[in-house]
């Protein structure tokens, strides 16, 4: 049976001031295909909000999104399509197979971001006590970490991630995987900024009736911490 672990029972206390104060923020980070999407749509279907930065950086590239002209600028028009969209898969070859380019990309995109997710968090703070943010590159962003109350960590092996990838993206060329993930933090890095971790390992299967019954444990033990720690706050 998987197991949660409270690395630090208690809440941060935020030095970045971007986020609602009325609202409990809580991060949640992992590899890719590591299961941040399943746990963060558990944690909505209990009444939270969601915010997910994935999608934020989709939108922003998106026909006529705010992104497509200083990334147009940066890389030249060979990245964005016809329709005016970002060219997802020239720009994924890209950076995720050059540093500086990553760089470049990041250096557009996070502030943007950034700026966007703490925008919808002030709106959902006016319907919601609780958000949830999915954060690919916490472990990255020292700006993030400051202005969270807690962070989750959703974790698991490599091998178990490139095969749930390979089963989601069955596209997506074995090198292009292995070159994202070996651009992204270790285990290890992510532990060490970690409140708790999820322990996402074990597999689901079709003939599981209880699916995700291992996430539901950890994330039940996880909310029960939570409310304790906002009732202590308030
Ligand atoms: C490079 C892009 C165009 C590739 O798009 P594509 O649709 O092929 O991939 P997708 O967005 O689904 O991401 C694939 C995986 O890579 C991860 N990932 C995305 N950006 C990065 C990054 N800069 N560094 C490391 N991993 C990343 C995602 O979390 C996901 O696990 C896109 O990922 C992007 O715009 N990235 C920059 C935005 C970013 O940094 N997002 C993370 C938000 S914190
Ligand atoms: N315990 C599990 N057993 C089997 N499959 C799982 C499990 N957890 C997640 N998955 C599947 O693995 C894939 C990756 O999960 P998910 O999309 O939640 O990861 P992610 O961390 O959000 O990935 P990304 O960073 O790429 O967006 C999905 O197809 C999901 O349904």
């Amino acid at each position: 049976m998987a197991d949660v672990s409270i690395i630090h029972p208690y809440l941060r206390t935020r030095e970045n001031f971007s986020l609602p104060k009325n609202a409990l923020c809580v991060g949640i980070t992992g590899g890719m295909g590591s299961g941040k999407s399943t746990v963060t749509q558990l944690f909505k279907q209990i009444g939270w909000a969601v915010i997910d930065l994935d999608k934020m950086a989709q939108e922003l590239t998106e026909q006529g999104g705010a992104a497509i002209k200083p990334l147009a600028q940066a890389f030249g028009e060979s990245v964005i399509t016809q329709d005016g969209a970002l060219n997802r898969v020239a720009m994924r070859e890209m950076v995720f197979n050059d540093k500086q380019a990553k760089q470049t990309l990041e250096s557009i995109l996070h502030p943007m971001i950034h700026d966007a997710a703490a925008a919808q968090a002030h709106r959902f703070a006016q319907t919601h006590r609780k958000i949830i943010f999915d954060i690919p590159l916490l472990a990255e962003s020292e700006q993030w970490q400051k202005a969270l109350d807690w962070i989750v960590v959703i974790d698991c092996p490599r091998e178990i991630q490139i095969e749930r990838i390979r089963q989601r993206n069955p596209n997506l060329p074995f090198p292009t995987i292995e070159a994202i993930l070996n651009q992204q933090a270790s285990r290890e890095a992510r532990r060490a900024i970690a409140d708790a971790v999820i322990d996402n390992s074990p597999q689901n299967t079709v003939e599981n009736r209880n699916k995700h019954l291992h996430l539901y444990t950890q994330i039940n033990i996880i909310i029960n911490k939570l409310q304790h720690y906002q009732e202590e706050r308030l």
